[in-house]
Formats: C-alpha cells, sequence, structure tokens
C-alpha cells in the first residue's frame, strides 16, 4: 500500500490538518515553508497524469480544501502556492495525487 493510503487509513502517524469523507490534508515532513501541507485523496489515485472526468468532483474538492486550509492557515492577505507535481522533471516522490499548500514567506518564480 502507498505511503499516503495509510496515513488516510491512519496506519501510520501524520500531522493531520484537515479530514473529511473524500481527503485528508497533514503538514509535510520536510516543510519548504513556514506552511506547508499536503491535501489528497482517500481514493488512491497515482497523481495528475492518471486523472479524467471522473475525476472533476475529488479534484474540486482538493483544491477548495487548499483554500481553506490557507485562508485558515492566516495566508488569504499574505499569498500562498498551491503545487501539483507530475513525473520525475517535476521532482514528484510519492505516487498519489497530492495537492502542496505552500505560504508564509515569499515564494520564487518560476519554481526551481
Ligand atoms: C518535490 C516533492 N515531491 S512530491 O511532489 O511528490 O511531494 C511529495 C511530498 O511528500 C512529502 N512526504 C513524504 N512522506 C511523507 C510523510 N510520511 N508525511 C508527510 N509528508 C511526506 C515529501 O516531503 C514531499 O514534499
Amino acid at each position: 500500500m502507498c505511503i499516503f493510503c495509510k496515513i488516510a487509513k491512519k496506519e501510520i502517524p501524520a500531522k493531520l490538518v484537515l479530514e473529511d469523507d473524500d481527503l485528508v490534508a497533514f503538514h509535510d515532513i520536510n516543510a519548504q515553508a513556514p506552511i506547508h501541507v499536503l491535501v489528497i485523496p482517500k481514493q488512491h489515485i497515482t497523481g495528475i497524469g492518471e486523472v479524467t472526468d471522473e475525476h472533476v468532483t475529488v479534484l474540486g474538492k482538493l483544491l477548495v480544501a487548499a483554500r481553506r486550509i490557507a485562508e485558515d492557515a492566516g495566508l488569504s492577505q499574505s499569498g500562498f502556492r498551491v503545487v501539483v507535481n507530475h513525473g520525475q522533471h517535476a521532482g514528484q516522490t510519492v505516487h498519489h495525487l497530492h495537492v502542496h499548500v505552500l505560504g508564509g514567506r515569499p515564494l520564487a518564480w518560476p519554481p526551481g
């Protein structure tokens, strides 16, 4: 089972931020900003490279949750970044769809 499925099933620990029937959000173990949270679907989807029309609802839920997490973290005014990485060039290391929410400091553009 993938590591994020284990987190979703509470089989391994994580610092949870948000959970509902469809998704769970938790602090990134290797934070790249003062706020760095991952939002994942409980359903195993390997990544953005796999999504189709059947995933529209859960994809929307991930983005709304991302906004709520950023707002709760007080980032609405200062700003935040929402990132999904796909494949080797993007450095995807966990093959379970996840949305990064980053904020709390100025974020460079373009990213690396
Ligand atoms: C370019 C990044 N690669 S990624 O886009 O695939 O992001 C994976 C992210 O998952 C995080 N991560 C891996 N294992 C855990 C864990 N057990 N708990 C919380 N976060 C984790 C990594 O720190 C990384 O930021």
